[in-house]
C-alpha cells in the first residue's frame, strides 16, 4: 500500500544521500540548504542522520523544539533555514542503541508530526533532507512516508566509496526516486603554500560514474579548512562568507538542481 503523503506546507523535498559514512554528505546538504536559503528560498532541512545527527553541530543550533496549539514541533531556524533534527529531542548518545521501528517513528514525527512551514507564510520552497550513509531503515522510511522530489549522491572519487554509492542510487532508482546528480566531494586539495593540487581521495571518477549511469554530474568540491572548520564552529562557510569560491560552488549546484512538482 502507497503512504506517500505531501508534506504539508512543503512544496519539494530533496534526500542528499552517500553510501559510505563520512564523505560529506552533511556538510553537501547543511551548505546546500543555506545558499538555496541565501537566494530568497524558504529552505528546510531534516537531519534523518537517526544514529549520527550532525545538523545540531554544523548549523549551530541545539534547543528542544517548541510545539505549536496542535502539538506539532516548530522548526529552529538558522542563518534563514527551518532546522529539525533528532538531535534536538534526545541526548546525544542514545539513538545509536535504536532498533529500525524507533528509527521509523523518529523519522514519521520529524516529517509529519512538524510544522514545517511555520516560521515562512508561503510555506517551504524545499525541504532538504540529509540521510543517514547506507541504504536502511531511514531510506525506506523516508521513500515510503513522502514524496521524494529527487536525490542528490555525495561520494569521495575512491572505490570504496563508490561502490557504496551505487548501492545508494540503485535503491533510489528502483523506487523510482529520480536522482538529480551525483557530487565529487574532497576532490582535490590545493596546497596554500605552493598551489599544488593533490587529489587525496582521488579525482573524477565520480563524474565517469555520473556519465556511465546517465545521470546528472552536479560538481565537485574540493577538501578546504575553511569548509571544515566552519562547519565544526557550526557556522557555515555559506552563511560566513558566501562569496567564498567554495559558496559559489555551492550556489551553483543549488542552481543546477531544479525540482519538479
Ligand atoms: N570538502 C571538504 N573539505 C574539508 N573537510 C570536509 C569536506 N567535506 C567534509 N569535510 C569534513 O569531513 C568530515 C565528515 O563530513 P560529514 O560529516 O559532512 O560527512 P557525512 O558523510 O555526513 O558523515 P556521516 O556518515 O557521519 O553522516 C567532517 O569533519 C567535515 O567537516
Amino acid at each position: 500500500m502507497n503512504k506517500q503523503q505531501k508534506l504539508l506546507n512543503v512544496n519539494a523535498i530533496v534526500a542528499i544521500a552517500s553510501g559510505k559514512g563520512g564523505v560529506g554528505k552533511s556538510t553537501t546538504a547543511v551548505n546546500l540548504a543555506v545558499s538555496m536559503a541565501n537566494r530568497g528560498l524558504n529552505v528546510g532541512l531534516l537531519d534523518a542522520d537517526i544514529y549520527g545527527p550532525s545538523l545540531p553541530r554544523m548549523m549551530g543550533v541545539n534547543q528542544k523544539p517548541e510545539l505549536t496549539d496542535d502539538k506539532k514541533l516548530i522548526p529552529l531556524v538558522a542563518y534563514g533555514v527551518s532546522c529539525l533534527s533528532i538531535g534536538f529531542l534526545v541526548p546525544e548518545e542514545s539513538p545509536a542503541i535504536w532498533r529500525g521501528p524507533m528509527v521509523q517513528s523518529a523519522l514519521k514525527q520529524l516529517l509529519h508530526g512538524a510544522a514545517w512551514g511555520f516560521h515562512h507564510d508561503k510555506g517551504l520552497d524545499i525541504l532538504v533532507v540529509d540521510m543517514p550513509p547506507g541504504t536502511g531503515d531511514a531510506h525506506l522510511t523516508l521513500v515510503q512516508q513522502v514524496h521524494l522530489n529527487g536525490a542528490i549522491i555525495v561520494s569521495t572519487s575512491q572505490d570504496v566509496a563508490l561502490i557504496d554509492a551505487r548501492k545508494g542510487l540503485a535503491m533510489f532508482q528502483r523506487v523510482n526516486v529520480p536522482i538529480l546528480g551525483l557530487i565529487e566531494n574532497m576532490s582535490q586539495f590545493s596546497c596554500p603554500r605552493c598551489g599544488h593540487a593533490s587529489s587525496i581521495f582521488g579525482h573524477g571518477a565520480v563524474k565517469a560514474d555520473a556519465e556511465k549511469f546517465n545521470v546528472p554530474f552536479l560538481g565537485e568540491i574540493p577538501i578546504d579548512l575553511a569548509l571544515r572548520e566552519s562547519g565544526d564552529e557550526g557556522r557555515p562557510i555559506t552563511a560566513l562568507d558566501p562569496d567564498s569560491p567554495i559558496s559559489r560552488i555551492y550556489s551553483h549546484i543549488g542552481e543546477k538542481v531544479i525540482v519538479g512538482g
